[in-house]
Order: C-alpha cells, then sequence, then structure tokens
C-alpha cells in the first residue's frame, strides 16, 4: 500500500505548476506535452473528459517515459483502474466521495482528490488525506480562503485549481499550505490550435520560475 500524502507531496514538489491538459488525439497531446516538458514542467495532468483521454495517456507515458503523467477528473474507480492500465502515474479528482475513497485506499497510485469547504476537508482528514486539490481555487475564494484555513487545518497541503493563472500563482504558491498550483493558462486555446510550442514552451519556463 503506498503513502499517498507522502508521494503527493513529492508530486507537487517537482514543479509549482501542473498544467491541466485536456486533449483530443494523441498527436496534438504529444506535440504540446513535449512543449511543457521542453519548458520545465514534467508534471501532467489529462483530464478524462474526451473520448480518446486513455488512448492520450498511454501514448504520452510511452513517449514520455521519465514524465509523471496522470489522469485527472477521475470520478469512478473503473476509470482509474482504466487510467492506471493506460500508463497514469497519479489520479486527480475534482471532488471526493465515500465510496471513491473507501474502494481507492488501497490503490496503487498517488491520487489527489479535491476539497472546497472546511468539512470536505476534515472528511478527507479522516480518510488520512493529507494532500488535497483545492477546486475551484478562485471561484471559491481564492488565496483567502486557504490563507485563513492555514492555522486551522494545518497538517493539510494543497494544489489549488480553477481560475488560476500567472498572474495568482503568486499568492497561493507563497501560502505555507500549498505545494502548487494547478490551471490551464500554459496552454492557450489559441497556441494549442496554432502548434505555437515556442509560446508554449515560455509559457512552462514561466511558471517553473514561480518557485526558485
Ligand atoms: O476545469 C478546469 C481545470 O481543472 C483547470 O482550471 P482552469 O482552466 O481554470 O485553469
Ligand atoms: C478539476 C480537476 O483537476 C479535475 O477535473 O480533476
Amino acid at each position: 500500500m503506498i503513502d499517498h500524502n507522502q508521494s503527493l507531496r513529492d508530486l507537487l514538489a517537482r514543479a509549482p505548476v501542473i498544467p491541466v491538459l485536456t486533449f483530443e488525439t494523441p498527436e496534438e497531446a504529444i506535440a504540446i506535452s513535449g512543449a511543457l516538458i521542453d519548458g520545465g514542467l514534467d508534471v501532467l495532468e489529462v483530464t478524462l473528459r474526451t473520448p480518446r483521454a486513455l488512448e492520450v495517456i498511454a501514448a504520452l507515458a510511452s513517449e514520455f517515459p521519465d514524465a509523471w503523467v496522470g489522469a485527472g477528473t477521475v470520478l469512478a474507480i473503473e476509470q482509474a483502474r482504466a487510467a492506471q492500465e493506460a500508463g497514469a502515474r497519479f489520479l486527480v479528482s475534482p471532488g471526493s466521495t465515500e465510496t471513491l475513497l473507501r474502494e481507492g485506499a488501497d490503490f496503487p497510485l498517488p491520487w489527489l482528490h479535491a476539497a472546497v469547504t472546511a468539512s470536505e476537508v476534515m472528511r478527507l482528514r479522516e480518510h488520512g488525506r493529507r494532500v488535497l486539490k483545492f477546486f475551484p481555487a478562485e471561484q471559491a475564494g481564492g488565496a483567502a480562503v486557504l490563507k485563513a484555513w492555514a492555522p486551522v487545518l494545518q497538517d493539510v497541503m494543497f494544489c489549488p485549481t480553477g481560475g488560476v493563472d500567472a498572474a495568482k500563482a503568486p499568492a497561493y504558491l507563497a501560502l505555507p499550505n500549498v505545494g502548487a498550483v494547478g490551471g490551464s493558462w500554459i496552454v492557450p486555446a489559441d497556441a494549442v490550435k496554432a502548434r505555437d510550442l515556442a509560446r508554449i514552451t515560455d509559457l512552462a519556463r514561466a511558471a517553473k520560475a514561480l518557485r526558485p
């Protein structure tokens, strides 16, 4: 049985920003992910929101074996198993359920569940979870919420995601209870469409530099 908390702390320590990615095809995914990795971001959350998402994860795991390619938007245990089979090295869920926490308790991959209220954090603490996603971060009150939680939920680390961008990220990363942030700002739709890989690498480099 893995130590979910330590493996997640190690994952968040790799880079200050975890790109949250939604890809339609393996070809698109390899091109864009290569640009992100060239920019120093090698922890990649590929959301299970498109028909070929599992195929994309398998292609990325094969193309970039040293990168940490994970599956996001995991809503059911069947998706978790399928993502693991495809080669995902970690899982992310936009919330949590008792079913997922129970069935996923001894799942062999780091699994980042999300919370957006102190009560949800407390319930996840009861399941032994100490590293959580804070989603949707900006929409739920932003860095001020995590600042308020720091003295009362002292042993929990967060990865805020949702509405975070290059301008907002520093306020989160300055907090003692934030390990990294997640976001899609590093892969703007127009740059993806134009395959402007140089721009995506520049955005990744700037994101990587947010934590010296
Ligand atoms: O669903 C949204 C993604 O989780 C990341 O949020 P974002 O696009 O606001 O960065
Ligand atoms: C929001 C997020 O990270 C997810 O859909 O898993």
